[in-house]
């Protein structure tokens, strides 16, 4: 069968006749992607069915052929048609709940309910086979043509007298005008029965079947837990047993139970050590319990900084960022002026500089002889700078403007670190730390996507950290951040994908951690699910560790298990203070002396970011606007000479594996302390 294909409609019953393939060929009209009965009365939507390819994130990323069937506005998918039948649904999602969008280029279609995200394509072999059809029949080349580029459509509930109501009214409308004109009515069809879906809810009919899943998934789940229980609880004697098993339903996205018993030689030969994984749930179950028990750091002593900012966070419920969105689909959002009621008052190079909140984890890796036990401390600090974000889904960091600068030293804690925005287009920022136990650096460029109902973040760039005691030098990626929902005061962030942790001076071990895709329909209590292991060279677990990476992690393998980070508790009335931590609070003080030594590209001298801090909203975006046009006319003047902006303090190199990567060029602070930036040029940014 090729593609999804539909069969007539039957509302009387909760479960529908499925077409075989041999079906499928009594319809004379198919298309790749629906098949129609023209002459049928549309009001009734009917049943779209078949194969297409689903990109899973994890595990076993990549596209995998799945079943769909699309009935009454839910679509559901298993891994064949046999298993609908059975009731072994992999997953489900209400269309008239989401948003869809089409890309012509690559054959797929994407569909966002804001907490579930599906990406789906047709195979080659599909593109393939709707060639065979004839020319009357639409083929996917038609669909996507009479489709615009993007087809956002908010489908839910379509207000016509919202200018984003109209909007898609005058897109539908295009798209059936076009599809008319092509003679490709099937099509027009298929755009307005999928829009007929969208708008009929019939949950009820999905209950049963939904309460059948949840029993079995439900009685699976506890099988499973007593079976791996008794196995834990009788395994002191085995050497090794393997236990692999996927369980996908409905329910539960993806479960993958994975035990690995053994009695180590040499190392350990007092432990008996469960390495491997003994089912995620109750991993982390255990891991959460130990990381509560733990004492929450003490409230540090008050180091004279301050604790609150001089005005609250302004309401920006009501700032029409859907407007905002969609008009700027596929843009780069860094480069979206947005009104400033929806910035915090800190920029992207201090949130890089946030990401050294726990550096101490640092420090306690530059003392840890053992390189296992090393790399356990190098990834929890991986995963600490993702805790902040658990506070901070409501406002948006500025965007430096080109040569900005950020520095920050903190005696306290050991470290300098300092930060330029190298490049404009596209936004780079670049930052560099150090201090008697490491050295940080990293540069940063994001991409956006828009679903339209959530944006990803795909970070590019590597962090990196050295050690001089041991000459390591770590390098691992950043996982995607997701911010569901954005359009609705129900947003939330969530991380997700692989890290791995490499060390290119050593070979000796390697980390991976994987920030885990919350389970659709699971409690609160599955979200932000972080899982890690230390390899050996011969891909052994050495050492595993996770947690969630807003409330700590716990390592159970080292000689003394232990909760290896924590976030510190947040200060009192954070809510009101944009969710920021203490540490972030400090982080755009004009500590007293500091000004005449900043120079005055420093992002604390910004006016505008001031202004916002201060609670001047109106002032802000009038400020904000005139730097933002200043930093045009920068770059024209230099564009008529034939010039390009020259970073100040760091420079391009190239990384070991033939990647641009920006290092400080060692400038800084010794400008700073001699002859001061006060007796310097200074770039003029405001
Ligand atoms: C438009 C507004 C109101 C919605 C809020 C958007 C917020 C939540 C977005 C905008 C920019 C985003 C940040 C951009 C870049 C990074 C670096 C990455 O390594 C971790 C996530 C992080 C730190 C993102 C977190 C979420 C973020 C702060």
């Amino acid at each position: 069968m090729s593609g999804l294909e539909k069969t007539p409609p039957t509302l009387n019953k909760p479960t529908h006749s499925r077409s075989s393939s041999t079906a499928s060929s009594r319809h004379s009209r198919v298309s790749t992607i629906c098949l129609f009965h023209q002459e049928r009365d549309l009001t009734i939507p009917g049943i779209c069915e078949g194969y297409l390819l689903k990109r899973r994130k994890w595990p076993l990323k990549g596209w995998h052929k799945r079943y769909f069937v699309l009935e009454t506005g839910m679509l559901r998918y298993s891994k064949t048609q046999q298993d609908i039948t059975r009731g072994k649904l992999h997953g489900s999602l209400d269309v008239g709940l989401a948003v869809m969008s089409i890309n012509k280029k690559s054959n797929r279609i994407d569909l966002d309910a804001g907490d579930i995200l599906y990406h789906m394509k047709l195979s080659s072999s599909h593109l393939n086979s709707s060639s065979h059809l004839g020319a009357s029949v639409p083929s996917l080349q038609d669909y996507v043509t009479v489709v615009p580029d993007y087809v956002y459509s908010q489908l839910s509930p379509p207000t016509n007298a919202s200018p984003e109501g109209k909007k898609i009214q005058q897109d539908i409308c295009s798209v059936s005008q076009r599809g008319q004109s092509q003679n490709t009515r099937g099509l027009t069809h298929c755009v307005r029965s999928l829009l007929l879906m969208l708008n009929v809810n019939f949950f009820i009919f999905l209950s049963p079947s939904v309460h059948t899943s949840l029993k079995s998934v439900h009685d699976a789940l506890a099988q499973e837990r007593q079976r791996l229980q008794d196995t834990y609880h009788q395994s002191t004697t085995l050497a090794e047993v393997r236990v692999y098993a996927f369980m996908e339903t409905g329910l539960v996205y993806n479960i993958c139970v994975f035990i690995c018993v053994r009695v180590p030689m040499g190392a350990f030969p007092h432990q008996l050590c469960l390495l491997g994984w003994l089912s995620h749930a109750s991993a982390t179950r255990e891991y959460r319990a130990s990381i509560s028990k733990t004492p929450n750091s003490v409230v540090p002593k008050n180091t004279g900084r301050r604790t609150t900012l001089a005005a609250h966070c302004p309401d920006n419920a009501q700032v029409g960022l859907m407007q905002i969105l969609y008009n700027n689909i596929g843009k780069d959002l860094s480069r979206v002026s947005m009104p400033a009621a929806l910035n915090e008052p800190i920029n992207l190079m201090q949130r890089l500089c946030e990401e050294l909140e726990y550096s101490e984890l640092l420090d306690t890796a530059n003392h840890t002889q053992d390189p296992y036990q090393r790399m356990v401390y190098i990834g929890a600090f991986a995963i600490s700078g993702y805790a902040t974000a658990h506070y901070r889904n409501r406002y948006k960091p500025f965007n430096p403007l080109l040569g900005e600068t950020y520095e920050c030293l903190r005696e306290d804690k050991g470290f300098r670190y300092i930060s330029e925005q190298v490049s404009h287009h596209p936004p780079i920022s670049a930052c560099h730390a150090d201090s008697d136990s490491f050295s940080f650096w990293q540069d940063q460029r994001w991409k956006n996507k828009f679903w339209g109902k959530s944006l990803e973040i795909m970070p590019t760039g590597m962090v990196n950290v050295t050690l001089p005691r041991f000459g390591d030098h770590y390098e691992w990626n950043k996982v995607v951040t997701c911010i569901h929902n954005v359009l609705s005061q129900q947003r939330y962030l969530e991380h997700y994908g692989e890290v791995i942790i490499r060390n290119l001076n050593s070979n000796a071990c390697t980390c991976k951690i994987t920030f885990v895709k919350s389970r659709y329909w699971g409690s609160d209590t599955n979200k932000n699910e972080v899982q890690g292991t230390v390899l050996d060279q011969t891909g052994s677990v050495i050492h595993r560790f996770g947690g969630l990476w807003h409330e700590g992690i716990f390592c159970d393998t080292l000689p003394t298990p232990q909760c290896i980070w924590k976030p510190n508790s947040q200060p009192k009335d954070y809510y009101l203070y944009y969710g920021f931590s203490s540490f972030t609070l400090e982080l755009n003080e004009l500590t007293p002396g500091l000004k005449s030594l900043l120079p005055p590209t420093d992002s604390r001298l910004r006016p505008d970011q001031r202004m916002l801090e201060d609670g001047r909203v109106d002032d802000c975006d009038k400020f904000k606007e005139e730097v933002e046009d200043m930093q045009r006319e920068r770059r024209k003047q230099l564009a008529k000479k034939g010039q390009e902006h020259t970073p100040r303090f760091f420079k391009k190199a190239m990384d070991s594996s033939g990647r641009d990567v920006w290092l400080t060029n060692g400038t800084y602070w010794k400008v700073r302390e001699n002859p001061g930036f006060a007796n310097t040029n200074n770039l003029e940014l405001w």
